[in-house]
């Protein structure tokens, strides 16, 4: 990135709004935006049209000037965009030191959790796995990706700051993000899962498929390393991801690099199979979102067959997943950016959250084993806001839905 870090002064205030504000961490580096200058909506159906839309609201704007979005998982929905009135580029540790000492001045009132309502309960979740199993059988399909919502209501106002700072200091890798959906309603979380990158004719992909929670010793944790890596089962859920990815990316470039094997990536909750691919666009000016938009929903987020699998998501998990399993990010004038998959977030209005966790499923998986690795993977999420598994698990009320 050419733009040159801002460092924070201690007499001018960072006044981070989450309500119309947004910020996305990526590395060392971390953008900030203040105020909305315009929020347009476009249809993502038709990749054309949507980069001709981005590119048109930009076209007006100072060269400088970036759009940040949130893309739903369902290409029938809308995709969000905001263009901030300013932004502001800074370094990660200054700007996780500068919310928290924002914070401290904050009065901390505990916030007791009312109730839990699983919009997709275990015994569903199971059954869905098994039903998905039967579609592998029948060679339907070869992976699919099941998910889980959880809505949680509050006593008082979520303090979203709180959630952001939270999850600025128990993460220190991962993409963090925050971008307000509506003046209430804000999308916040830290993603593992880089979609895209690019930059100039310079693009990059990390997806993440195949994975095991962290474990409390440093034995166990070694013991499960090896075992993901070993896993036939991870292995190939992670490779019909990385194939997907290939077929996709390969017209766009002059060169590809694709790892002949995975690596391990962990988070503060869990451990990845990851596989970095690296590649050179043919056009430079090629924009992230023509490339993006056409990985995205990738089989880390859907499954194998694209379209069967996303027919059969919407019939097993009975509810929409809206931007959840989307994908967040911004991009410039010039169609540079970076955009994640989201995924360790929720989405926070009022004294109501909403959290996601999936799973991706294949023949050999084991459906209580995959609703354990969701409740790891809700880990994240929980801790920012002050929770555990067993706060929940005590509130909740599964509603096996019929239908929504
Ligand atoms: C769907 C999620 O994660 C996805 C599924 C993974 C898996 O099944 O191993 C790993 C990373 C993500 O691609 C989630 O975190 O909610």
């Amino acid at each position: 990135m050419k733009h040159a870090f801002e460092m924070p002064e201690p007499s001018k205030a960072l006044n981070f709004q989450s309500n119309r504000d947004c910020l996305f961490m990526s590395g060392e580096r971390c953008i900030v935006t203040h105020g909305i200058k315009k929020r347009f909506s476009s249809s993502i159906t038709q990749t054309t049209q949507l980069v001709t839309r981005v590119q048109s609201e930009l076209a007006n704007q100072p060269d400088e000037a970036i759009a940040f979005g949130v893309l739903p998982f369902c290409k029938t929905q809308q995709a969000h965009f905001i263009i901030p009135s300013k932004t502001t580029y800074w370094e990660k540790p200054a700007i996780s030191s500068w919310l928290n000492a924002e914070l401290s001045t904050l009065t901390k009132q505990p916030n007791p959790l009312q109730s839990v309502e699983y919009l997709q309960g275990q015994t569903q979740f199971e059954s869905s796995v098994n039903a998905a199993k039967k579609l592998f059988d029948a060679q339907l399909l070869e992976k699919i990706v099941l998910s889980k919502q959880v809505d949680m209501t509050f006593e008082n106002t979520i303090q979203k700051e709180r959630v952001l700072c939270q999850l600025l200091q128990q993460s220190r890798s991962g993409y963090h993000f925050s971008f307000p959906v509506t003046d209430s309603a804000t999308l916040m979380g830290v993603s593992p899962e880089l979609l895209l990158a690019k930059h100039h004719q310079h693009i990059m992909t990390n997806p993440l498929a195949g994975s095991i929670p962290r474990a409390s010793t440093e034995e166990l944790e070694a013991a499960n390393k090896q075992a993901l890596f070993n896993s036939g089962k991870d292995r190939f859920e992670h490779a019909v991801v990385i194939e997907d990815m290939e077929k996709v990316l390969a017209p766009f470039c002059t060169t590809l690099e694709v790892p002949a094997q995975p690596s391990l990536l962990s988070t503060a909750t869990m451990w990845h199979l990851s596989t970095e691919l690296k590649g050179t666009l043919k056009n430079a000016q090629t924009h992230i979102l023509e490339i993006a938009n056409q990985l995205h929903p990738s089989p880390a987020l859907c499954g194998k067959p694209t379209n069967p699998a996303y027919q059969h998501i919407q019939s097993l998990e009975k509810h929409s997943r809206a931007l959840f399993s989307g994908i967040i990010g911004w991009c410039d004038k010039h169609g540079n950016g970076e955009w994640v998959v989201v995924i360790r977030c929720g989405q926070l209005e009022h004294n109501q959250a909403r959290l996601f966790a999936g799973a991706g499923i294949v023949a050999a998986s084991d459906p209580t084993l995959e609703w354990q690795e969701t409740n790891a993977k809700l880990k994240t999420m929980l801790n920012a806001l002050g929770l555990t598994l067993d706060d929940i698990q005590q509130l909740s009320n599964p509603i096996e839905k019929a239908e929504l």
